[in-house]
């Protein structure tokens, strides 16, 4: 099962994480309790030191803002939320990195291929924590190919959301944190080992 841990602020819990076996690890680079700069992210991506997937994640900024902000970080890969078009995805894609296109569980394009690497299916509101009805997607493996379920999921219901809705891996950020933006390496570490049992 590949896992995202996100939000991360502090190298420790980059560390921890890619230790405990994340594959991801994601920097809020839009406005949240848990935002990072592009240069706070650039020196957590090279704690990362290519040993997980570095992910930069983007709400409403312009592709020109995602690409700028892209290049002065470092992330691998750019994870888009928010309201988007095929034509904005196009351009997405060409900015050259892994590209995860996140979407809410009930959003009309959720079958589609607009081109991006993965899929990420979150609530309605990214960021939280808030758990939804992870059974409404057990239809979505097959048609998608690999997809990412996030959105409230916490090291005590991830076991059995990834029975009811079968995605190729999870994300979380509020599940590993004790307060918004406050990442606890003890709950990343149960995260991950009920996320990869
Ligand atoms: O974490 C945030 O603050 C955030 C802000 C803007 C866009 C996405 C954000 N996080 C993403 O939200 C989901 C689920 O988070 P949670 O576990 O429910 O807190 C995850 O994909 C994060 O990458």
């Amino acid at each position: 099962m590949f896992a995202k841990i996100c939000g991360l602020r502090e190298a420790r819990h980059v560390t921890a994480a890619i230790d405990a076996g994340a594959d991801a690890v994601g920097f809020v680079l839009t406005a949240s309790p848990r935002f990072v700069t592009a240069s706070e992210a650039r020196e957590l991506v090279g704690i990362a030191d290519a040993r997980a997937l570095t992910v930069g994640v983007f709400r409403h900024e312009t592709v020109d803002e995602v690409a700028r902000l892209a290049d002065a970080s470092g992330v691998a890969a750019i994870q888009v939320h928010g309201k988007r078009t095929r034509a904005e995805m196009s351009k997405l894609e060409q900015i050259g990195r892994t590209l995860i296109r996140a979407v809410p569980f009930d959003d009309p394009s959720l079958e589609e291929d607009w081109g991006e690497n993965l899929l990420l299916v979150d609530a309605p509101r990214p960021g939280s924590g808030e758990a939804w009805d992870y059974a409404a997607m057990s239809g979505l493996s097959e048609a998608r190919g690999r997809w990412l379920l996030a959105g409230g999921l916490t090291a005590g219901n991830v076991a059995a959301a990834v029975t009811a809705a079968k995605p190729y891996g999870v994300d979380v950020s509020s599940g590993v944190e004790t307060a918004p933006g406050v990442k606890s390496t003890e709950l990343i570490r149960a995260f991950l080992a009920a996320a990869k049992a």
